[in-house]
């Protein structure tokens, strides 16, 4: 007990401290997303004072100071900023800027899932579910609400609606950094199956780069019903785990990382008889994280990855995977070659040959 000096200790409190009160950097992220803070400001177009915001947000007088210390909170974490010498003129930032409504590279929607309790209370469960040898076949997720993630639809119709929108939120400037950093994974590929493809923003994104493609959004009956083809695209509704539509690529969006190895060979396996062979030019694209791939090599990004995967653990029976675990499962599929390229951020993209 006494290997550590009092000092040691003392810095040690800190770090406890600083972690147990990390929920804080979510919480205060989400208060500010509840109230619409981004957009009272974007909405103004110039630094605001601390008495226009409280009147904007309609802050009653007796909440004011309360308001200026979650405030402060939210500057400290750099998602407003604040004028040097006042500390009362507000403006955004480019992670504030991520938060406003409406345009294609909001993440609002993705933020409000992530930090849902849907999602979030399933991280309370892990401990007692990583002793049950009994739940080895259901996600923490699944102990929690009595159904895996996928199959929530009729039960909490209102959750699976902001999941959709939410993993919609991320398609926009995932898609915007593809186009602009490799562009060419894309070039010549003559039709395309998003497999998994959501509501199909990706495939709407890839539309106004490529308008020649032709694409097909592959999801499950709930997310595909109520959508109508349009020009070049096409809505089919299936599971990956029996079959996925013919085209010249196929591709995984924060698919993969979602499943276990042996369901990603299946998921691959099912997409490799869906593209031309080796000879004719059949690809997939995969856009996932690569854990410790990051670039100028973030510390911080390698955490978030970490994070993510303790996502993945308890929402879902996948794990984020390094390099070697990414190479396992794309040559037990019957791949023969591949390409990363990271992306600007967490993700990477993954060309995967038959
Ligand atoms: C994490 S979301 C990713 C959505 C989209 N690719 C994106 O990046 O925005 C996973 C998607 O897989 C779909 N999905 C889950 N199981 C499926 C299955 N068995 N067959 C087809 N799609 C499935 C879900 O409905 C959901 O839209
Ligand atoms: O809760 C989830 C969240 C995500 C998710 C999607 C895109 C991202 O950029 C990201 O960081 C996370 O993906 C999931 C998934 O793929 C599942 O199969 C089950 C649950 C989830």
């Amino acid at each position: 007990m006494d290997q550590f000096t009092t000092t040691e200790l003392l810095q040690a409190q800190s770090h406890a401290w600083s972690l147990v009160f990390s929920y804080f950097k979510s919480m205060s992220l989400k208060a500010a997303i509840d109230l619409g803070i981004a957009e009272i400001l974007h909405k103004h177009g110039k630094p605001m004072s601390f008495a226009q915001l409280i009147t904007f947000l309609s802050i009653p007088d007796s909440k004011s100071d309360h308001f200026r210390r979650l405030m402060r909170a939210l500057v400290h974490q750099g998602i407003f900023s604040t004028d040097q010498e006042t500390q009362s003129s507000y403006s955004l930032t480019p992670t504030s800027q991520l938060m406003l409504p409406g345009n294609s590279t909001s993440i609002t929607q993705w933020l409000r899932v992530i930090l849902d309790p849907t999602l979030s209370h399933s991280a309370h469960v892990l401990p007692s579910w990583l002793k049950s040898s009994e739940e080895t076949t259901k996600t923490p997720f699944a102990v929690l609400h009595g159904r895996e993630i996928f199959e929530l639809a009729d039960e909490k119709p209102e959750f699976t609606k902001l999941y959709n929108e939410g993993m919609a939120s991320d398609a926009g400037l995932v898609m915007n950094v593809v186009m602009r950093s490799c562009r060419d994974v894309f070039e010549g590929v003559e039709s395309l199956v998003d497999v998994g493809g959501g509501n199909g923003t990706t495939v709407m994104a890839l539309k106004k780069a490529f308008p020649e493609m032709k694409c097909t959004v592959f999801d499950l009956p709930h997310v595909i019903q109520g959508k109508t083809d349009i020009d070049g695209v096409r809505f089919v509704t299936g599971d990956f785990f029996q079959s996925v539509p013919p085209a010249s690529a196929a591709l995984l969006k924060a698919i993969l990382h979602g499943w276990s190895d042996e369901d990603c060979v299946k998921i691959l396996k099912h997409c490799k008889a869906a593209i031309p062979n080796k000879d004719n030019g059949g690809k997939i694209i995969i856009i996932d994280m690569v854990i410790g791939v990051v670039m100028d090599n973030e510390v911080s990004a390698v955490e978030t990855q970490l994070f993510s995967d303790l996502l993945m653990l308890v929402a879902a029976k996948g794990k984020e995977r390094n390099e070697s675990e990414w190479r396992d499962i794309i040559f037990a599929a019957g791949f023969t070659n591949y390409k990363i390229t990271p992306l600007v951020g967490l993700r990477s993209v993954i060309e995967v040959y038959p």
